[in-house]
């Protein structure tokens, strides 16, 4: 009994004093603490509220890579890197020894085997597959046009109906409700017509940003709590839970219901709705001899072409409208300027009243405009951060070990805004950065792996021009228009999930332009 006591006060004095010397030892500015046992969560904790900057700081002052240390044994280690020598190493020279891995996907598992999930074999055929069907001329034509009809049916008789009323409005789930519809659009052929007046409910996109935001809280936790919470049915894990079971119940009507309408046409290579055939349609018809590991005869896995799109178009999209209206609301010489460039480059006059038709070669045109919305995105990366996983030991260009299945975090948000890699004015919102004036005002080339939003290498975004055409339409047609004013004193900060999201959404009031 005694020895136990007396092993006891040893111990609490060992700990006291490593607890003192920790307390003691200041920390290097903002660079955060490594306690005994607890590693450097409490303080990760603390910042969880702004992560990505406090991420920022604490890259910027570790000359670009900083070793992270969690809970001892719960394998929350990770090396979290921004320099870009790193990520062209991650993301392309050493491509093949960075996975999503085991780990990725069952914090993922909701999604099953959805092309962000998926490594090896699998992700190969699930990647040609979607880059064939994303860059056939007859898709991208049945995307404009999806986009053109959301437009004029529902974003603009919404908006006339709030300047009319002069009520404020939540731009953050306009612009959300506006991809989800278009989206849906693009997979299915049919819209949900979320963005009305009435804004009704959608149990499918509540579902997507309800395991969103669990699945965000899963890289944090520890694997053993969220996993017991997962079988206990607990807090964010039943959240998922009840996603899991909307997402198998909408599914599974959207895909009979395509399977019949595919069934009744007869498998012939005439689109279903003139201008080209919806994702679901062409996955159903699929030439499986091209893609040995694809089944489109599975319900699971057109389940899973479903989650895939509609992950990938709506939040990315709606989050970078959202951040580029609040930064033009507060660069009001900006918005000046996409004015002037429209009206050189697509003068009314020369192209008429119809403001929806512009292709993308005229869209192309507008040099400054695309300046803009990288700019943004630079500062506001709809995905903020990218998770890897080693398979084997590895040295990074930085001399930094990254060792077999550890985890390797590059953060976006915070690449975007270190002065070690875009310059003393790394945190001002400048269009003009991407304006060359060297060559006759056209459109500065930056590499992928120091602007990194699309990602970079054999995984980089295939939806990126897609987006970009989509992004322009939509301002072109906004700015021509109306007026957005922002809410004055309203809190605009970002919360900590798998989407760069506003915590409070965006509020602004509209008015109607008089040359409109
Ligand atoms: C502003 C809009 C968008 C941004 C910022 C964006 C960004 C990204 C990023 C960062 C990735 C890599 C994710 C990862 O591996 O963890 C990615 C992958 C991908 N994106 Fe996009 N995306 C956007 C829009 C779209 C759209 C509209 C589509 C298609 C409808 C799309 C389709 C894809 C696909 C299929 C991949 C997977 C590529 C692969 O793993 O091989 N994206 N995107």
């Amino acid at each position: 009994m005694a020895s136990i006591s007396l092993f006891e006060t040893f111990i609490a004095i060992i700990s006291f004093l490593i607890i003192l010397y920790s307390l003691l030892k200041k920390p290097h500015k903002n660079l955060a603490r490594n306690w005994p046992v607890l590693g450097m969560l409490p303080d990760l904790l603390m910042a969880l509220h702004r992560v990505y900057d406090f991420l920022a700081e604490i890259l910027e002052m570790s000359n670009l890579t900083f070793q992270f240390k969690g809970l001892w044994f719960a394998g929350m280690d990770m090396l979290i890197t921004v320099d870009p020598a790193n990520i062209h190493y991650i993301l392309s020279s050493n491509f093949s020894n960075y996975t999503k891995g085991p780990e990725f996907k069952e914090v993922f598992d909701v999604f099953k085997d959805v092309i962000f999930n998926t490594d090896s074999e699998l992700w190969k055929n699930l990647r040609k597959a979607a880059q064939s069907r994303l860059n056939h001329q007859g898709f991208q034509r049945f995307s404009v046009t999806a986009t053109r009809s959301k437009l004029k049916n529902g974003l603009v008789p919404l908006f006339d109906h709030f300047a009319k009323e002069g009520t404020t409005v939540n731009l953050q789930d306009v612009f959300r409700r506006f991809t989800f519809d278009t989206t849906m659009v693009l997979i299915t052929g049919s819209d949900p017509i979320s963005l009305s007046i009435e804004m009704p409910d959608n149990e499918f996109a509540k579902a997507i940003t309800d395991a969103g935001e669990a699945i965000m809280y899963r890289h944090i936790k520890p694997r053993l709590l969220w996993k017991l919470q997962s079988w206990m049915g607990l807090g964010l894990e039943k959240k998922l839970l009840e996603a899991d079971a909307v997402f198998d119940r909408v599914c599974a009507k959207y895909i009979s219901t395509k399977r019949e309408e595919v069934r009744l046409q007869g498998i012939s290579n005439h689109p279903i709705n003139g201008e080209g055939e919806d994702l679901l349609t062409s996955y159903i018809k699929l030439d499986t001899t091209k893609y040995e590991l694809l089944n489109p005869s599975k319900d699971q896995f057109l389940k899973e072409v479903i989650l895939n799109f509609i992950i990938a178009g709506r939040d990315t999209v709606a989050s970078a409208l959202t951040w580029f209206f609040w930064l033009l609301s507060k660069n009001p010489q900006v918005v000046a300027k996409i004015h002037q460039e429209i009206n050189t480059v697509l003068p009314r006059s020369k192209y008429g009243q119809e403001k929806l038709s512009f292709d993308s070669t005229q869209l192309n045109k507008l040099v400054y405009l695309h300046g803009a919305l990288y700019e943004s995105m630079r500062l506001y990366p709809p995905i903020p951060f990218e998770r890897k996983s080693a398979i084997k030991p590895d040295v990074l260009p930085s001399g930094h070990k990254v060792d077999a299945n550890s985890k390797v975090i590059i953060v976006l948000y915070a690449l975007g805004r270190m002065r070690a890699v875009w310059g003393e004015d790394a945190l001002e919102f400048k269009p003009e950065r991407w304006v060359s004036k060297t060559c006759g005002g056209s459109l500065r080339h930056e590499p992928s792996f120091k602007f990194l939003p699309f990602n970079a290498g054999p995984r980089s975004c295939l939806g990126k021009q897609l987006a970009m055409i989509l992004m322009k339409t939509v301002v072109m047609e906004i700015l021509q228009s109306y007026d957005i004013k922002a809410i004055k004193g309203q809190k605009v900060e970002s919360l900590p999930g798998l989407i760069l999201r506003m915590k409070h959404g965006f509020e602004v009031t509209i008015t109607k332009r008089d040359s409109a």
